[in-house]
This record gives C-alpha cells, sequence and structure tokens, in this order.
C-alpha cells in the first residue's frame, strides 16, 4: 500500500505511530479533518494480524468520524486510533499511560474515546496522561460510557426512519429484529420495550440474548435466521458490512436502522436497496448519539444539553431523506452529501481575516 497516494486521495491530514517497548505499545492514530474543529474519534484496541491491517482501518475509521462529527452538527473534526494488541490479554496501566502521551504531544488536534474493546477503564489510564480524552469516569466530570446514549440515538432515528416508511413514528406493536445485543442494542432494545414493539434478537453470545428474552420479552433466533424473519424494521447492531449480496435477498423489513459502523459492504449495496425502496438511515448519522454525548465534555459535560443535541438524529435521519430525494439518490450518498456541504460551508465561512491570526472556535 502506497499511504502517501491514499492520504492525499481522500485529503488525510496526518498519521501518527506511536511505539513503546516498555509497555509494548504499538498505535496508530489518524487525523483526517480538522476544517471544523479538533480531531475526536475512539480508539479501537484489535488483534490486527498485519500491520497493513490496522493501517488501513485507522485510515479508514478516522475518515468516517469526519463525516459522522459533521453530519451531527458537531464542531469537530474527524480522527481515530488503533491500538494493535488483543484487548482480553495486552492491556496494562503502562500500555495506556504511555499512549495518553503520545495523545497529548498532539496538543489537542485529537482527542480520544472508546471504541470496540477499549472501555471507560482504560479511558481512565490514558486520563492519567492527558485531559485530551472523553468518555472518562464521571466521577472525573466526564460522561463516561457512550453506549446507552447512542442506544437513544438510534431509537430516535429509528423513528424518523419508521415515519418516512409508514408515515408514522409510533413504534408500539412494530416488530424489530435486532442483530447482536451487546452495550448499545441492550439500551436500544429498553427504549423499544417500554415503546411497545415486539423484538427478536440474535448474538454469538447467549448470555447477552438470554438477557434480552428475560428483561424485554425478545424472541431469539439463530444468527444466520435474523435476516429473514418476518419484521418492520431490521436493525443491525453487531459487526459491519452486514448489508450484502447474501443478506439483503432475504431481508423483509422495510427500514434498516441500527448501531453497527460501516453497515453496507460496498456502496452498491447501499444502491440496490435503495432501489427496492427500503428506507436505510445511514449508519454514522443515525449512530453518532456517543459522540455528541462525548463531545459536550469540550464545553463542560452537561447531560441535558448533550441529550437534547442527540434528540437532533431524528431531524437529521428526515434531513438525509429529504436530501435522497431532492438529489435522486440513496440515502448513504445524501449523508454523505450533508456532511460535506457543511464541511466545505464552514471552510469558506472561516476565510474571514482575524486580526490576531487565529481561528474563531464556534462552540
Ligand atoms: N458503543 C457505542 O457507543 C457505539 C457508537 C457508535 C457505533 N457503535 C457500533 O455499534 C455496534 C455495537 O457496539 P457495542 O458497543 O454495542 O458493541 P458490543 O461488543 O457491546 O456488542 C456487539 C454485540 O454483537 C454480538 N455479535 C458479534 N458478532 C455477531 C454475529 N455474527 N451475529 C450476532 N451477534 C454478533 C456480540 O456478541 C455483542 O454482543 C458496533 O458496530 C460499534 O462499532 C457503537
Ligand atoms: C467517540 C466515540 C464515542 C465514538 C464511537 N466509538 C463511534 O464509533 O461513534
Amino acid at each position: 500500500m502506497n499511504i502517501f497516494d491514499y492520504m492525499q486521495k481522500y485529503d488525510y491530514e496526518q498519521l501518527v505511530f506511536c511505539q513503546d517497548e516498555n509497555s509494548g505499545l504499538k498505535a496508530i492514530i489518524c487525523i483526517h479533518d480538522t476544517t471544523l474543529g479538533p480531531a475526536l474519534g475512539g480508539t479501537r484496541m484489535w488483534p490486527y494480524k498485519t500491520e497493513e491491517e490496522a493501517i488501513i482501518d485507522v485510515l479508514r475509521l478516522g475518515r468516517g468520524m469526519t463525516y459522522k462529527n459533521a453530519a451531527a452538527g458537531l464542531n469537530i473534526g474527524g480522527g481515530k486510533a488503533v491500538i494493535i494488541g488483543d484487548p482480553r490479554q495486552h492491556k496494562s496501566e503502562e500500555l495506556f499511560r504511555a499512549f495518553g502521551r503520545y495523545i497529548q504531544g498532539l496538543n489537542g488536534r485529537y482527542i480520544t474515546a472508546e471504541d470496540v474493546g477499549t472501555t471507560v477503564a482504560d479511558m481512565d489510564m490514558i486520563h492519567l496522561e492527558t485531559d485530551y480524552v472523553t468518555g472518562v469516569s464521571p466521577a472525573f466530570g466526564s460522561s463516561g460510557n457512550p453506549s446507552p446514549v447512542t442506544a437513544y440515538g438510534v431509537y430516535r432515528g429509528m423513528k424518523a426512519a419508521a415515519k418516512l416508511a409508514y408515515g408514522t413514528d409510533d413504534l408500539s406493536g412494530r416488530v424489530v429484529a435486532v442483530q447482536g445485543v451487546g452495550n448499545v442494542a441492550y439500551n436500544l432494545c429498553r427504549h423499544l420495550h417500554e415503546e411497545g414493539a415486539h423484538l427478536i434478537v440474535t448474538d454469538i453470545n447467549e448470555e447477552n440474548v438470554n438477557r434480552a428474552v428475560n428483561d424485554f420479552g425478545a424472541k431469539a433466533v439463530g444468527v444466520n435466521e435474523i435476516f429473514g424473519v418476518e419484521c418492520d424494521i431490521f436493525s443491525p447492531c453487531a459487526l459491519g458490512a452486514i448489508i450484502n449480496d447474501d443478506t439483503i435477498p432475504l431481508l423483509k423489513a422495510k427500514v434498516i436502522a441500527g448501531a453497527a459502523n460501516n453497515q453496507l459492504k460496498e456502496e452498491r449495496h447501499g444502491d440496490q436497496i435503495h432501489e427496492m425502496g427500503l428506507f436505510y438511515a445511514p449508519d454514522y448519522v443515525i449512530n453518532a448519539g456517543g459522540v455528541i454525548n462525548v463531545a459536550d465534555e469540550l464545553q463542560g459535560y452537561n447531560r441535558e444539553r448533550a441529550l437534547k443535541k442527540v434528540e437532533t438524529i431524528y431531524d437529521n435521519i428526515l434531513k438525509v431523506f429529504e436530501i435522497a430525494e431532492r438529489d435522486g439518490m440513496a440515502s448513504y450518498q445524501a449523508a454523505d452529501r450533508m456532511a460535506e456541504e457543511r464541511i466545505a460551508s464552514v471552510a469558506k465561512s472561516r476565510n474571514t481575516f482575524l486580526q490576531n491570526g487565529k481561528t474563531v472556535y464556534h462552540r
């Protein structure tokens, strides 16, 4: 892979390699775009088989955060970090502190948070070395675990998508099939259950399935069965790339609305479900609740304010479909257009000369 060519193609700003022999740290920080503000995105810890795999992942994820943050209306740029290692074996205080020192060295150009493989406890260790970390324990005045807030945002976005598909956002009596009932989806199921939706769930983790069955009366099905069940809404909350050639022909739902990142295997799958008349709520628009919540910490965390902002995911989903209709395109493309238009217009409005030579940072 020619890294500079790739960075140039998608206009990346910076890629930082971090190595610390003492702790075994091997991490990469990607800063994709800081037009809107400091790059904010989580740290993924994953046992990548090759360095190239880690580089590709961090580049892809970092760029995704630029779009997610822009579409969410945040004055925040996009970035992400990956730590190469098995989260079940290779975590230590030294490792996260070493990583925190590298983040500190970027002096606020990159701010981290949780992602797959990292937890609030890990953020607390990073916090020992830097203030450029969010999703730290609430005892530090931070917002804590972002997952319940991500779930609330997905719930709000699902209601908006249901309104477009069915003419009402009332989810009582609707059948929702949920793939993966982990941190986010457990909380999503709670909201759906409280509203009177019927749940069908699956997970590779039996404990997680049982929890949803016991707490919310969900019906459990096998991991391959979930795609073809009779339902109104399909909610992918486990893995990426699950909207693909194999699953699309099985889908019975009119709405796809879930938390998972990178749900479309390829862009053409987004076009295909659009042509079939399905309402796909673009992943990075509907799952922005977590980042909206942690971003609020940059102003001194206020939960009420953060949740109010998360509510706007409902309108953001409506807006995406408005753009899709206006410009005759699939919803995933409309989401990209919404994000790109916002970045371009803010960049333009910031061209104004300021006497002190600094950029105004609008909060
Ligand atoms: N946590 C957040 O705030 C947040 C924010 C934005 C996006 N997301 C995305 O949402 C998704 C869920 O995040 P999470 O924090 O709940 O993760 P999680 O690990 O807690 O939950 C994922 C669940 O999916 C299950 N799973 C994995 N493979 C599966 C398969 N093949 N079939 C069925 N189930 C399977 C896992 O066992 C687990 O229970 C991820 O894609 C994540 O990137 C999370
Ligand atoms: C900043 C984090 C809470 C971001 C989250 N991991 C996401 O993918 O949106």
